[in-house]
């Protein structure tokens, strides 16, 4: 793509190159499916994601063969506000974490042999970069939001920079040949701003889509309800895509939505992980409706808003194991199973290689 293009003209190039499942391969995919050696749909939501990635892939082969897991992280000035179980440094420790290898998500990724990259948008006290064994990518916009009960999150522009920035990320990884990307993320503070993001959106009522993130519950719980309350009336109830991600935040969530506009631009499949990353896939599903498309829904976080957000975007989760980490943990787990479902529409033996012409069931 042209460097000389503005971030906002990248991320109108990149919404208009955008298409919609290809529903030739699609359905050629679930036609082989149907012929395998087992009863009809017996492979349950393997044999959609075999189709899906059929489509998303516009190829009857669909492979998962590099996949990557990247990591944005970034800080909210909201996190000053008593509404996180822990306090704002811990963003940049975790950073630290990332690059070595040591957190949840590397020893996930690992596992699931995805090569796993770490985007610094904005912590505030970012470590000094040690060599490590996960890539860190410096994208620095500013150093962490603006507090939401007061002001913007971000400027304009500064909002379509880090939408930019993960578009090149993306584009980045479809030039190495990554051919599934999973999305994760870490930022104090985020589920706050992900639940204003999904209540301004959604037009629902903030209760509905607050949670605990890491960990507030009773009285403080409620408190994070009026706060994203507060935040949504300070942005006027903002549902416009870029008046929200400039208005609400983050720096994370922008990225990962320029990640997953790019990946789907690309036709390289995005895995979701929890609350944030959904959050960022309903905002890019507002500039690129297609980009839908191009998602999978990696896991359910229990995260009371998470299903709400997967419900508006039609998806199902892969995994249901109660898990609240993010990070792109979840999608990190759901990496094999992906897998599986591929090898499973190249390897199996179907009904037509033992002679038998018809795979219906008889009753
Ligand atoms: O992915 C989720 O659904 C999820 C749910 C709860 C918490 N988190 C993680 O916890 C952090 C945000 O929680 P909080 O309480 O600080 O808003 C952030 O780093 C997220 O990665 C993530
Ligand atoms: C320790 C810790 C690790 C995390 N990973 C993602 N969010 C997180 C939040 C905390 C607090």
């Amino acid at each position: 793509m042209d460097s000389t293009l503005t971030p906002r003209e990248l991320v109108d190039r990149t919404v208009a190159r955008i298409e919609p499942l290809d529903a030739e391969s699609s359905a050629a995919a679930a036609a082989a499916m149907d012929g395998k050696v087992k009863p009809l749909g017996s492979l349950g939501l393997l044999e959609h994601l075999a189709s899906r990635l059929a489509g998303i892939q516009r190829t009857t082969a669909p492979h998962v063969d590099h996949p990557a897991i990247v990591v944005c992280a970034a800080d909210h000035g909201i996190a000053t506000s008593g509404v996180s179980a822990y306090p704002q440094e811990v963003t940049g420790l975790m950073l630290q974490g990332f690059a070595a290898g040591t957190a949840a998500v590397g020893v996930l990724a690992q596992q699931s042999g995805a090569r796993l990259l770490v985007a610094d948008l904005g912590v505030v006290a970012p470590p000094p970069v040690l060599p490590g064994q996960n890539e860190v990518l410096d994208l620095r916009v500013r150093a962490g939001t603006g507090n939401t009960l007061e002001e913007d999150a971000m400027t304009r522009a500064q909002a379509e920079q880090a939408v930019a920035h993960g578009i090149g990320l993306a584009q980045r990884l479809a030039d190495e040949g990554t051919d599934l990307v999973g999305l994760g993320e870490m930022g104090i503070g985020n589920t706050t701003t992900a639940s204003a993001i999904t209540a301004a959106l959604l037009g629902r009522d903030p209760a509905r889509v607050t949670g605990p993130g890491t960990g507030v519950s009773g009285e403080a719980l409620a408190a994070k309800v009026r706060t994203v309350d507060a935040v949504l009336r300070r942005h006027g109830d903002a549902d416009d895509p870029w008046e929200v991600l400039a208005g609400i935040g983050g720096l994370e969530v922008a990225a990962l939505t320029g990640v997953v506009l790019g990946c789907a631009a690309r036709r390289v499949p995005v895995l979701l992980d929890g609350f944030i990353t959904t959050a960022a896939a309903l905002v890019a599903s507002r500039l690129a409706p297609a980009s839908v498309d191009a998602m999978v829904a990696g896991h359910l976080s229990p995260e009371p808003g998470h299903a709400v957000q997967l419900e508006e975007l039609g998806l199902e989760p892969v995994l249901r194991l109660g898990m609240r980490l993010g990070e792109g943990s979840g999608a990190a787990l759901a990496v094999p199973v992906l897998r599986s479902a591929v090898a499973l529409l190249a390897q199996m033996g179907s009904f037509a290689d033992l002679g038998l012409a018809d795979s219906t069931p008889t009753a």
